[in-house]
């Protein structure tokens, strides 16, 4: 393969279904976006914050990493081993079936759950190296078209692993919201809005020319990955650009979606990050979202000073359900939220 080669199919690879990687061509495109070599060699980079959940210092530390990254690293999040080893083992053994057993669990025309491309891909509106199943509780009805007798082992594992991951978030958000009232109830709203992403990145020969995903903020409050031992996931950072965030053996990465943006009046940054592809290794990431339920309306939780004085709203108040329509026609939908003041 020549260097600067791309993927002739790489425009309309969104339009491939089934997700057949092995069918794509290549074919030599000398303005190809170079995506992966903007990350310097992983030893100069900053490292993210990586947070022990146990430590007394656990709620300063969340809070600062989110303040300065909007991303980082937790240990003892108290997520068993097996329940980290199950979903990787139950995900592979998805992705690893014939794209005819795949496409039993194939997404319905403007659905949400079930097999396909990244939903992000409708957004951007941009080709990437990935194929994804969605969850939102119980995959059962998926799950039993692809494997009509053994469909149990798997729903068993996805539900366990939103149960934990429901858990965390919680304890997270609670903590980071300590200061300012917590992490509201959702309970009358129909509980908050929580997704399981599986996402899959075969090994790509023209890493260099195509995301896996391209840059992105998340939606979510907070969105939770767990990552197989491959790298590929890359956060902006304002003063050092794109850095690696390598996967370690039962960390889990967290990010700050959207709404938690605007809930913390700006003051958490939302993670800008990306996904790389490798020529050799196929990479699984699993991402849990958590935000608010749909209709629930999201608003700058402001400071008040000393003096009685409140800190200025930066956003007006905003449900999911409406910012998830402004973010699908334009990318930058906190723009359109943001309140601006003269003089
Ligand atoms: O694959 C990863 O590490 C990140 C996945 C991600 O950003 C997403 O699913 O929104
Ligand atoms: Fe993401």
């Amino acid at each position: 393969m020549e260097a600067g080669a791309v993927l002739l199919a790489s425009v309309h690879l969104r339009h491939i279904i089934p997700l057949d990687f092995d069918s794509i061509d290549y074919a030599p495109q000398p303005d190809a976006p170079h995506v992966a070599s903007s990350v310097e060699s992983e030893d100069a980079q900053p490292c993210l914050p990586t947070i022990d959940l146990e430590s007394p210092l656990a709620e300063s530390s969340l809070v600062r990493a989110c303040e300065s990254w909007g991303m980082f690293i937790v240990t003892n999040h108290g997520i068993p081993t097996d329940v980290l080893e199950g979903v990787e083992g139950d995900a592979l053994r998805f992705f690893s079936l014939p794209k005819e057993d795949k496409m039993k669990a194939l997404r319905a025309p403007g659905g949400t759950i079930g097999y396909g491309v990244a939903p992000l891909a409708a957004v951007l509106d941009k080709a990437m190296w990935h194929e994804g199943f969605t969850m939102i509780g119980s995959p059962v009805e998926h799950a039993k078209q692809v494997w009509p007798r053994d469909y149990m082992r798997f729903c068993e594992t996805m539900e366990e692993y939103q149960k934990r991951m429901k858990t965390l978030s919680e304890k997270i958000l609670g903590l980071l919201l300590k200061n300012c009232g917590g992490l509201p109830s959702f309970h009358e709203s129909g509980g908050p809005s929580t997704t399981l992403q599986l996402n899959s990145y075969p090994a790509c020969q023209c890493p260099k020319e195509i995301f896996g995903l391209a840059p992105h903020t998340d939606t979510s409050f907070i969105t939770i990955i767990q990552q197989s031992n491959v790298s590929g996931l890359q956060l902006f950072h304002e003063r050092h650009g794109w850095i690696s965030v390598s996967p370690k053996t039962g960390s889990l990465v967290v990010n700050v979606g959207d709404m938690l943006h605007i809930m913390s009046n700006a003051r958490f940054l939302n993670a800008l990050h990306r996904v790389t592809v490798s020529r050799t290794w196929h990479r699984l990431s699993f991402a849990y979202f958590y935000g608010p339920p749909a209709d629930f309306e999201v608003s700058p939780i402001v400071k008040t000073h000393a003096s009685g004085s409140h800190q200025a709203a930066r956003f007006r108040p905003v449900t999911k359900r409406e910012y998830i329509r402004m973010k699908n026609q334009d990318p930058d939908a906190l723009s359109k939220i943001k309140i601006t003041r003269e003089g």
